[in-house]
């Protein structure tokens, strides 16, 4: 499986080899089920034990009862009393590959000497193990897993969750049984936690100050700085939900007192449980029926009150186990909880006994694990972007990693409050995340290794900005973000400005990304640029454009790129002052077609070598095309804060003109649906600006079309709303989810809009129609429990053309063909 696995290992480099091993993996079970703060990634921690299997399947020798294939990870450790387990509790066995399962499943047909075998699959929670013993009905102890036969007395902290009862309902509850299941905290809480640690470091905060003022002596200035790092060691941010979970049901709760306790009691609450194993069992006899399932044993725990993971199946074979792994691998964030992978069951509990165990998992279930999420890398630099808007964020620059499919090395660090609540310090090993398609996120340093020998440095946000030497600022009072104030000619801000005319949403110019809008605000060469600010841009001729070389940027952070040995090397100053040697380009020139008599002819002459590229061509091209596109295209490129495509559509179909929208008064502007009163604010500022009415200016001299031909003028458009909407769609809104084929997202939303329709983002009572694309997430889930007439793609093909009656005499559900779908069963 891993690339370090290697079973041709001589007698003496295994024996070494698997040592090594053993202490590395030792030392990570005592971190994580111990201290509950792991050292390393589970997928780390899985590789190095999957290394230790194949070494000791190569060299059976080295197999004896201590290794920790042989055994159940974890202990009790210290301030609980032990316990023994009734009956062992066992871990699982792990497959990382369908291939992997399917392979399990034709074992256990084989042995079982059936054709088809019924499982029971099950999520499998990413919490910790947790054991109740009832004796008739009452519970008596709870313990964690330990080492599978004594663990830890958690009986105190146990009561205090709501999910497990003290006494099971109904009657005829056997004399004994140990009830295994596992305890979690679910995202939503988790949240909410660290929410409340962030408010209880801001209140030891409020009351240190306080201290400080009230002393007499306070000579010296309160140390903002130390009190926060003080106020962040008491209540640090939880990494994630199982550590808190694992620390949650393990604490002492009884020697905590006032906000500790406070913390350590929410903490515990939010604990939940799902059951998911029956250890010892005893009956009176004659008083029962023998079980026969698994899932039999479920349906019985939840007549008596104890929590069923309502994501449980019951499939009748291993093809329904691989349709689970299929949907949660999509769905893996739409439940209620953190979930790592997937767990079969044999159903038969004949079976289960015929089966058995090995010294540390039973052969009758397994663990399919979907690839990591969590990795952890070492965190090599914390650097200084500055976006369009002057946004100064810090981000984190890390050694490559591969998680979730795809590499990472950077990680938005957002302001310099992030930094701090995060706790990161540059060096520290850290642990990044990486869940579905959102970005990646860095959790927290990885404190077991705080001391790891490798060199520590504290963040320090600068003060100035990297790009243009501008003090930094907030632009309100108490804003957490820095900006620089230099909108004007901050080059990263023109850059940025550049590069947002030229996307998709603004003028859709193709040939005008990150590498064009550098080359245009900051050339090596020449030393002017054609674009000081985008005034100019309408006046570009490809003369200018032809002598440009540039530094390939980073399109997140704006930094330049190493060199790379592909374009021609140019050494620069980088914005902590050192220099560097990075890679240039010539974005718009091409070497002529000559012969080698006419370019040495040429040479001789001193006529250029070189001439326009295509690309030089096609920007000035496009550039003209896109002076007559839609207006509210030229109001987004403006650049005016909040004035995206939706409220730039609003505005150029009510004024029809730029002109018309910059003689507006505060009132007109807020009254048009869609804009309201905070764009009219940023638009009047915006206009308030000197340079700012220069761009409108020189556009407008360029032959920027600023108006919507034959458009009859807000007066009129005033005098038309009162006869109400118009279009098929009038009155109506519609909720667009998944992905269609022939609309692209905005697509969908643009047909809604010029239909007369509302384009809504979530669903709500008030949506009227709900467009379900390919996988559609929780808003069809939340659809079809409002009950809410649901279209496929060409029923809303239909409707757009001819609203609601257009539906009329086709079933508004579409057809039932996946009634089986995640919550049929
Ligand atoms: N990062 C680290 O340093 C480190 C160290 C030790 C363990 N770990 C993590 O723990 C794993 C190994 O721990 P393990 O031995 O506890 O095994 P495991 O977590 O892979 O599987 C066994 C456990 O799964 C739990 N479980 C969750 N849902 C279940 C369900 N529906 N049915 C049955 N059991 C369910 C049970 O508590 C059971 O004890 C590793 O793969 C790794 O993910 C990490
Ligand atoms: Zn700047």
């Amino acid at each position: 499986m891993t690339d370090t696995e290697n079973p041709v290992l001589d007698e003496a480099a295994a024996q070494r080899r698997w040592a090594e091993l053993v202490a590395l993996v030792e030392a990570d079970q005592r971190a994580y089920y111990e201290d509950d703060a792991p050292r390393v990634s589970d997928a780390e921690y899985d590789a190095r034990m999957h290394e230790l299997q194949a070494i000791e399947a190569a060299h059976p020798a080295l197999v004896t009862p201590e290794s920790p294939t042989q055994r159940v990870g974890g202990a009790a450790a210290g301030g609980f009393a032990t316990v023994e387990h009734v009956e062992r509790m066992l871990s699982l066995d792990n497959v990382f590959s369908v291939e992997e399962l399917r392979a399990w499943d034709a074992r256990v047909a084989r042995d079982l000497g059936a054709e088809h075998v019924g499982y029971l699959s099950e999520v499998k929670i990413d919490g910790l193990a947790i054991a109740l013993l009832y004796e008739k009905g009452r519970l008596v102890r709870a313990a964690t897993r330990g080492d599978g036969r004594t663990g830890e007395d958690v009986t105190q902290n146990a009561l205090r969750i709501a999910d497990i009862p003290r006494r099971l309902a109904g009657d005829g509850h056997p004399d004994l049984v140990e009830i295994r299941g596992e305890v979690f905290i679910p995202v939503a809480a988790f949240e909410r936690l660290n929410d409340l640690q962030a408010q209880l470091r801001e209140r030891v905060l409020t009351e240190a100050r306080t201290r400080h003022g009230g002393r007499a002596a306070a000579a010296r200035p309160f140390d903002e700085e130390r009190a926060r790092v003080a106020a962040l060691r008491r209540f640090p941010q939880f990494a994630n939900p199982r550590n808190a979970a694992a620390g949650g049901l393990r604490q002492l709760l009884d020697k905590k007192e006032g906000m500790e306790l406070e913390a350590g009691l929410a903490r515990v609450e939010s604990l939940r449980l799902y059951v998911h194993g029956i250890g010892a069992l005893q009956w009176t006899a004659g008083e029962h029926t023998e079980l026969a399932r698994q899932s039999e044993a479920y349906e019985h725990f939840a007549r008596w009150g104890l929590p069923v993971s309502p994501h449980n199946r019951v499939v009748g074979g291993v093809d329904g186990v691989v349709e689970m792994i299929e949907h949660f691998g999509v769905h893996r964030h739409d439940i209620e909880h953190e979930l790592d992978g997937i767990v079969v069951k044999v159903d038969a509990l004949d079976d289960q006994r015929r089966l058995g165990a090995t010294s540390r998992a039973p052969r009758w279930a397994i663990a399919y694990k979907y690839p990591p999420e969590e990795v952890t890398t070492r965190l090599l630099a914390i650097q200084v972007g500055v976006g369009r808007t002057g946004r100064a964020t810090p981000y984190a620059v890390m050694e490559p990693v591969l998680v979730a499919g795809s590499t990472v090395r950077q990680a938005t660090l957002h302001n310099q409050d992030v930094v701090r609540a995060k706790g990161v310090r540059i060096g520290d090993m850290v642990v990044l995340r990486k869940a579905g398609d959102v970005i990646p996120e860095i959790l927290g340093p990885v404190t077991a290794l705080a001391d790891d020998g490798y060199p520590r440095e504290e963040f320090v946000m600068p003060e100035r900005c990297p790009e243009c030497g501008t003090p930094l600022r907030p632009m309100k009072e108490g804003d957490v973000d820095l900006r620089c104030p230099n909108a004007e000619t901050c080059p990263a801000q023109v850059r940025g400005r550049v590069e947002h005319i030229g996307s998709r949403g603004g003028l859709d110019v193709e040939v005008l990304g990150e590498v064009t809008a550098a080359a245009l605000t900051q050339p090596l060469e020449p030393a002017e640029p054609p674009l000081r600010t985008e005034a100019g841009l309408f006046d570009l001729r490809v003369e200018q454009l032809v002598p440009i070389r540039v530094v390939v940027r980073d399109s997140e952070t704006g930094l330049p790129r190493e060199y790379d040995g592909t374009g021609e090397a140019a050494e620069i100053t980088m914005p902590d002052g050192s220099t560097a040697t990075v890679k240039s380009v010539w974005p718009f020139r091409k070497k002529r077609k000559l012969s080698r008599a006419e370019e040495r002819a040429a040479i001789e002459s001193g006529e250029p070598l070189f001439e326009a590229s295509t690309n030089a061509t096609k920007l000035v091209d496009e550039l003209e095309l896109a002076k007559t596109k839609d207006l509210w295209r030229i109001l987004v490129s403006l650049n005016i804060r909040h004035v995206g495509p939706v409220a730039a559509r609003a505005l150029a179909g009510w004024f029809g003109s730029l002109d018309a929208v910059r003689a507006a008064s505060r009132e007109e502007l807020a009254a048009v649906e869609g804009v309201g009163p905070i764009i009219a604010d940023a638009l009047l500022a915006w206009f308030d600006v000197e340079w700012h009415r220069e761009i409108v200016d020189r556009w407008q001299a360029a032959g920027v079309r600023t108006w919507i031909p034959e458009h009859p003028g807000p007066a009129a458009m005033a005098a038309q709303a009162d006869e109400g909407p118009t279009g098929p769609l009038a009155g109506l809104t519609v909720v667009v989810t998944g992905s269609l084929e022939g609309y692209s997202r905005d697509g969908a939303k643009e047909a809604v809009i010029g239909a007369g329709g509302k384009s809504a983002g979530s669903v709500s009572k008030k949506t009227d129609y709900v467009v379900v694309g390919e996988n559609a997430g929780s808003k069809a889930a939340k659809a079809e429990e409002l009950g809410l007439p649901i279209l496929d793609e060409a029923a809303f093909t239909r409707l757009l053309a001819g609203g609601p009656a257009a539906l009329e005499g086709s079933t508004p559900d579409g057809t039932d063909d996946d009634a089986d779908g995640p919550g049929a069963d």
